[in-house]
């Protein structure tokens, strides 16, 4: 059996143009939508990362303000960047794209995105809203890990899905909205004895710890379904998943590739973030 693949590239592109429509209609009524996005330091990846979001909100119709700054900026120069922003009313969404400097508390600084904006999903108020099920922004990643899993039309409840990784922006975020979709749910980490104990008994695969090709086929029940949110660059500069996509595909129903799976929908889903904030602004 070979899985079927999850092509992220091909949904992404149908849910841009859904936010595209949705930001024309909020134009038309004079408000268009808004999202800053801040930049700090020289990370070559985030540098990558932060123009593919200003490209797509130019395609989506959104306008986009990028802001770059040098590592060597305060962490007080940067709270009163966002202060500047929470205030100005053309802004509907902001993010500051992580990791930050080592020297900047980046909890900090989330904590000071208005949550109305915190279209990234990471602001404490938008997580516990999530814990209990209130309405607020989900991150961007586990959204579009979400947005797949409908896509392919799986029933979840009362299926069991194991999410490995437990960081505030994918794996606990995944877990709970795993959970609120009526699935058993299991958080795997990097103490956890026997991960594939755990991960065999599995019908959905969530893999977002950041080590390349860890889950292997033998780790894997077959038919489930796997999505990759690892993103790792190897020494030849070639990019793979957690996930080893070659003997997993062998034995797995669905699957998503590394690139073209996750990484494209997280950006989608920034959009959809965007518009549903200035659509909740313009009342
Ligand atoms: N403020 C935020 N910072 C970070 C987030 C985030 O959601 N908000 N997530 C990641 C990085 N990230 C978005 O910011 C991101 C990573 C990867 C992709 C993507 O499309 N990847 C491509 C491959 C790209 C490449 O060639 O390098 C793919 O998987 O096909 C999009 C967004 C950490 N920081």
């Amino acid at each position: 059996m070979t899985a079927q693949l999850i092509d992220g590239v091909a949904l992404a592109r149908q849910w841009r143009a859904r936010v595209a429509e949705r930001a024309a209609a909020l134009a038309a009524r004079g408000h268009r939508p808004g999202l800053a996005v801040i930049l700090v330091g020289d990370d070559a990846a985030s540098q990558v990362y932060v123009r593919n979001k200003v490209k797509a909100c130019g395609e989506a119709g959104i306008h986009s303000v990028l802001e770059t700054y040098p590592a060597s900026l305060t962490q007080d120069e940067l709270l009163a960047r966002i202060a500047a922003l929470n205030a100005d009313p053309t802004i509907h969404g902001i993010l500051v794209q992580l990791p930050l400097p080592p020297h900047i508390d980046a909890q900090r600084v989330i904590e000071a995105i208005a949550p109305a904006k915190d279209v990234d999903g990471f602001h404490v108020a938008n997580a516990g809203a999530l814990l209990v099920g209130q309405r607020g922004y989900w991150p961007c990643t586990p959204y579009g890990c979400v947005k797949m899993l409908e896509h392919i039309g799986i029933e979840l409840r009362g299926k069991h899905a194991v999410v490995i990784g437990r960081s505030n922006i994918v794996g606990k975020p995944m877990a709970l909205l795993l959970l609120q979709a009526n699935a058993t749910v299991t958080i795997c980490h990097s103490a956890t004895a026997d991960l594939g104990h755990f991960t065999r008994q599995a019908d959905v695969v969530v893999a977002a710890v950041g080590r390349p090709r860890m889950l292997t086929a033998d780790m894997v029940k077959p038919g489930a379904v796997v999505l990759d949110v690892g993103i790792n660059r190897l020494p030849d500069g070639k990019l793979c998943g957690d996930v080893d996509f070659d003997t997993v595909r062998e034995v797995a129903g669905w699957i998503t590739p590394v690139p073209g799976g996750v990484g494209p929908m997280t950006i989608a889903m920034l959009l959809l973030n965007t518009v549903e904030a200035a659509e909740r602004a313009a009342g």
